[in-house]
């Protein structure tokens, strides 16, 4: 046995123990829990009057099943190690010391006993930085109590597989490619997975920072942007346990089955999941008591692609000059919007004078719509006290009900329509509520003038905010943001792969609106795609200033058909699903998706494929990334990958936004690519 198994017979061994250990703890552990139990329902008639006994026995209880859960989650990693202990190793010897130290780097921190100097470290550990930030030679980390420095003489990378040893190298030799290749060159896992084996310098640097607010982390598309983020929040998660939890941190996704796409990182890496919201679908729940039903993104940019010549507003009424004009209107409806009049309800009285007084001078800050609440509420307070007695919730309605006919209107569709038809814009359709669909130009303005008008709480419980493919929110939508959070912020995107027929840098207002306490960091090289396919991409954008990790593939092939039909039948020769875990046929529309969806899907059944588990249309409502076939759009396929790309589009479809489509799509391309064009005449 050489010396690389011997080591990791031994760990293994020692994991054995400490499981057996744990499991012996947590059997304990239920025991006196059941016993509490019991103790508590034959004794509670007789315990003490003053409830202490009762309280002392259910501390006694809270901390007993604290205990537990802690065993449980050790079980838990501990049993995944038993799996890969570690995949790395730096030998490192301290300045003034002769004998190396051997660091072991895994998933997680392990030792023999509790307490005990570890056997293998975690990824997070301030130790484990050696391993991904230098190669042999002069070192440093930075550990709780200082700077260590040294010198490594010799760092390893191995694979273990279900407890067995696949590969061990000594690392000087520039193996991190090697194995990094061989990494890259497998199917995908159906998911993103973990990369903390292969985690490269410049994204350690990213992960590892802890110092500033807002990191913008700009990269190509494939360059790990999104891996990263959920890495540095585990990191985040490891090295703050005490301020940050899981629940704390919300990523913005991009679209609706990337919380399913991204679900198993953090729990792999030891950490519960983190929360995700769609903006459009938060936008919709805070303006539905406003309008019935709100358009998405994805409305938006069907009609742009159905109708190019006519994009309507929407980049108009996103941009900042467009807050702007919906400022000065806010500041106008100070004074344009309010009637006061003499308030009087039962014995309580007020002039229209001492009410404006308080309106203006008591409470200016308060948001004009919520205002009058405050009004009353100081009103009221007032009264109640004098009076000696507190209204009946019918009489507070009544006198709420005064208060708010001060307003002349308080609807803020009207409100918004008027600012529409003052500023020349075309306003919006009078129609009752359950008759209000608001087009996707308007729902950010409108809900930017909510927030100006109403108090907006500020959502104190999430203290980290991942927002990914920044490039697709707008200066107002980055606007509303701000004033929900005042966390900090990971955020990170490609502006060559924006939504919109131009690029968008939004790096050029991010800090005006953020603030100054930006750090933004790009990161070039790219990870994802073959040469043959990145280069394919970059053509499709005139190029980037991508970097191309050196890993060869078959080449892109393009072909054009006469029918989308014939497309689809080649697509049904060309897909390999024998040897590739997840393919996928993406499309300029829904329209087109669902049309591929029907006809493939018939044709797989035909052919004895099974659809129910290994085929999907993904759309709007999807919730679930599938293993095998994947039928959908190029904008629902955002921040997604697999192994093998089809994108079927028409010859006509020469948009400045059809090509970002396209360079989006073939993005998406883990080993292999085809371009299938459907010539429409034209
Ligand atoms: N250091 C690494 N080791 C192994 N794989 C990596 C590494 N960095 C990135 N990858 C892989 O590259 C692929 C792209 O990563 P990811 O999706 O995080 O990139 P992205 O920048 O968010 O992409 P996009 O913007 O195109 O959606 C994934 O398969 C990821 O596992």
């Amino acid at each position: 046995m050489d010396q690389s198994t011997e080591h990791l017979e031994y760990v293994l061994g020692c994991l054995r123990e400490r499981l057996a250990k744990i499991e012996e703890n947590i059997a304990q552990g239920e025991k006196e829990i059941e016993g509490m139990h019991e103790y508590y329902w034959e004794n509670y008639t007789e315990m003490d009057q003053y409830g202490y006994e009762d309280f002392d026995n259910q501390q006694a209880l809270l901390g007993q099943i604290n205990a537990n859960q802690e065993q449980l989650l050790l079980r838990q990693r501990f049993l995944r190690m038993m799996d890969s202990p570690y995949f790395g190793r730096v030998d490192f010897v301290y300045e003034g010391e002769e004998e190396p130290e051997t660091f072991y780097i895994g998933i997680g921190n392990f030792s023999r006993e509790a307490g005990k100097v570890p056997m293998v470290y975690d990824w997070r550990a301030p130790v484990s930085g050696l391993f991904y930030d230098y190669d042999k030679g002069q070192a440093y980390y930075d550990a709780p109590g200082g700077r260590m420095e040294g010198e490594i003489l010799s760092k390893w990378q191995y694979k273990i597989r279900g407890g067995k040893l696949v590969y061990a190298f000594e690392n000087d030799v520039k193996i991190d490619d090697d194995v990094l290749g061989r990494e890259l060159g497998n199917c995908s896992d159906v998911k993103l997975k973990n990369i903390i084996s292969t985690i490269q310098k410049e994204q350690n640097a990213i992960i590892r920072n802890t110092k500033d607010r807002i990191l913008v982390i700009q990269g190509a598309a494939g360059s790990g942007k999104t891996s990263i983020a959920l890495h540095r929040i585990a990191y985040l998660l490891y090295h703050d346990r005490k301020y940050l939890k899981s629940s704390n941190v919300l990523v913005l996704s991009p679209n609706s089955v990337f919380s399913d796409y991204i679900s198993h990182i953090l729990p792999e890496l030891g950490e519960e999941n983190i929360r995700e919201m769609s903006f459009d679908i938060f936008a919709y729940h805070q303006l539905k008591d406003v309008v019935h039903d709100c358009e998405e993104r994805c409305d938006q940019i069907e009609k742009e692609l159905k109708f190019p010549e006519d994009v309507g507003l929407f980049a108009e009424k996103q941009s900042k000059e467009f807050a702007v004009k919906l400022n000065k209107y806010a500041l106008e409806l100070e004074y344009g919007l309010m009637e006061f009049s003499d308030f009087k309800f039962k014995k309580m009285e007020k002039t229209e004078e001492e009410i404006a007084g308080l309106f203006y001078s008591r409470f200016p800050d308060i948001p004009l719509l919520s205002r009058m609440d405050a009004v009353m509420e100081y009103v009221t307070d007032e009264y109640e006290t004098l009076a000696g007695r507190d209204f009946e919730e019918d009489e507070k309605l009544c006198v709420r009900e005064k208060f708010m006919e001060m307003y002349e209107n308080r609807d803020l569709y009207v409100l918004y329509s008027r600012f529409l038809e003052e500023s020349g814009y075309p306003s919006l359709p009078r129609v009752p509520r359950e008759e209000r669909r608001l087009a996707y130009e308007d729902v950010y303005p409108m809900l930017y003038l909510k927030y100006m008008l109403c108090t907006c709480a500020e959502n104190r419980n999430i203290k980290h905010l991942v927002i990914d493919e920044m490039q697709d929110y707008s200066y107002i939508q980055y606007e509303i943001l701000a004033k929900l959070f005042s966390c900090r912020m990971t955020v990170l995107g490609d502006r060559a792969q924006t939504m919109e027929g131009v690029q968008r840098n939004v790096m050029d207002f991010l800090p005006q609106v953020l603030g100054k306490d930006i750090r933004c960091l790009s990161l070039r090289k790219s990870y994802r795609n073959t040469i043959e396919i990145a280069e394919y991409a970059e053509r499709i954008v005139g190029g980037t200033d991508a970097e191309l990790f050196e890993r060869h593939g078959a080449p892109v092939r393009e072909v054009i058909f006469s029918t989308v039909e014939e497309a689809l039948q080649e697509v049904l020769v060309q897909l390999d699903l024998e040897k590739f875990e997840t393919a996928a046929v993406l499309v300029m529309t829904q329209d087109a998706a669902d049309f591929a969806a029907g006809y493939l899907k018939c044709r797989l059944e035909e052919n004895g494929f099974d659809t129910e588990k290994r085929f999907a249309c993904m759309d709007r409502n999807s919730t679930i990334f599938c293993k095998g076939l994947t039928v959908t759009t190029f904008y629902h396929a955002k921040g997604l990958e697999f192994d093998q790309v089809f994108t079927v589009y028409k010859n006509t479809d020469r948009t400045p936004l059809h090509r970002q489509a396209k360079y989006i799509c073939a993005t998406r391309a883990l080993h292999e690519l085809c371009m299938f064009e459907v010539d429409f005449g034209g």
